[in-house]
């Protein structure tokens, strides 16, 4: 046993690997390649074959959610997962302690489905918080619901919130949410920044002749507030299927619809493995003022797999080494049996060391003739 209690971990086998020289090369032909020389015990982090480092852990806390947007669920006729297949909050809570006193995370996003569906959620937050009291851990949210209850997660230890708003318009918003929320997720953006969750980020999806006019209108509300928000490429991850390359908003139209009011220049901070590319925003009439910053998430032009640092667990417990793996590892068997910790972080190792160069593929390529759409929505995989 070592200091924390817990059984002593033996040293694994891990691939020493160039991050740099690595990512130049063609994938390797399998997962189970030759292994490399032993590391020592710190070493052993969620590593992959393209010296990629997962350091950044989300989970999902439940595929429920409470809005039917139409790039993520279909209208009806999703199956929910049963509650004895999620994940309880002590297995939860047992899995951020494997892999941020094992496995080197550093940071923990809670998302879902949506999680503020998750009755237990703020209890999940301050378990966590008192196992990790400076572990960053923040939470992906439609904010309906969060007025109630911003200030009980900022109390048990909630970092910040990201939150979808894909409009300002309630007509557009039942359009494309299926729902009439628009003022409940306002209200509860709102109450989260009253709460200090701060810096809060603003998700949006543009989806062409819906919501695509409204990127500068966005983007004048988020400066005023003082929100860092993103525009988020449309990714073939819909229940529906009915995503088309060629329908997408890309980055290069989201740029140029902004210049329209506002002027963009890189912001000089190093970008960190982050999924968006940042810009300063300044207004056209006064482009010497910096007004603050609007990223984008070019997931499909401009990919960024290169430099991906993310673990995902779903809520019914598997491991997705990719947003697009195929190729789900369950960890709920382990928890739920007499498996040790090292258990878990052995496994957890092994199916990270497979995830796939970019996109589920060895190459990145969303809609190309190889690329093959996930069967679950970015609802329930945990977006
Ligand atoms: N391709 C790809 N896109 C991702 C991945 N993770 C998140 N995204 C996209 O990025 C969007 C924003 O994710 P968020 O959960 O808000 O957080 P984040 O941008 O990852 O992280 P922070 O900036 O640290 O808050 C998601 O809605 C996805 O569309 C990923 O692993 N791969
Ligand atoms: C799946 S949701 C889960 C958390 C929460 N329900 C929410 O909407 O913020 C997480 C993020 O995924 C994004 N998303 C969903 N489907 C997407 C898609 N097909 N392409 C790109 N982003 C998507 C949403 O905009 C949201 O920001
Ligand atoms: S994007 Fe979030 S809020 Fe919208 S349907 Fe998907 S899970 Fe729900
Ligand atoms: S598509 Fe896969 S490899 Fe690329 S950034 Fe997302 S999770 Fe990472």
């Amino acid at each position: 046993m070592n200091a924390s209690g817990s059984p002593a971990r033996r040293s694994l086998p891990i691939r020493a690997v160039d991050p740099v020289g690595a990512r130049q090369e063609p994938a390797p032909a399998s997962p189970a390649g030759p292994r490399p020389p032993e590391l020592s015990e710190k070493q052993q982090g969620l590593v992959d074959r393209f010296g990629r480092v997962a350091t950044d852990l989300r989970i999902s806390l439940i595929d429920k959610c409470n809005l039917r947007c139409t790039y993520c669920m279909p209208a009806d006729g999703m199956a929910w997962l049963p509650k004895s297949k999620l994940m309880t909050a002590e297995e939860v809570r047992r899995i951020v302690m494997i892999g941020v006193r094992d496995l080197g995370v550093r940071e923990l996003r809670l998302t879902g489905g949506e999680p503020l569906v998750r009755v237990d959620l703020v209890d999940i937050i301050a378990a966590i918080r008192q196992d990790h009291p400076e572990l960053p851990i923040s939470l992906t949210t439609n904010a309906v619901g969060l007025e109630k209850k911003a200030e009980a997660l900022a109390a048990a230890g909630l970092s910040r919130i990201n939150v979808s708003l894909d409009t300002l318009h309630a007509s557009t918003f039942k359009e494309l949410a299926r729902r009439d929320q628009l003022n409940a997720t306002l209200d509860g953006v709102a109450a989260a920044h009253a709460a200090g969750l701060t810096p809060i980020k603003i998700n949006a999806v543009l989806m062409r002749g819906v919501n695509d006019h409204e990127a500068p209108d966005l983007l004048d509300w988020a400066l005023q507030r003082g929100y860092e928000l993103r525009f988020i490429e449309q990714m073939p991850l819909d229940a529906d299927h009915g995503w088309r390359k060629e329908n997408m908003v890309t980055s290069a139209e989201i740029r140029e619809s902004l210049a329209s009011r506002f002027t963009l220049s890189p912001d000089p901070r190093a970008r960190d493995g982050a999924p968006a590319e940042r810009f300063q925003v300044a207004r056209a009439s006064d482009p010497g003022r910096v007004e603050g910053i609007v990223g984008i998430i070019a997931s499909v032009t401009e990919p960024f797999c290169t430099d991906c640092r993310r673990t995902r667990i779903t809520a019914e417990g598997r491991i997705m080494a990719c947003l697009f793996s195929r190729n789900e590892t369950d960890l709920l068997d382990l928890l739920r049996s007499d498996a040790t910790d090292e258990d878990v972080a052995n496994r957890w190792r092994e199916a990270m060391w497979g995830k796939p160069r970019a996109h589920g593929m060895d190459h990145t390529g969303l809609g190309d003739d190889d690329f093959v759409q996930p069967d679950r929505s970015m609802s329930a995989i945990g977006g």
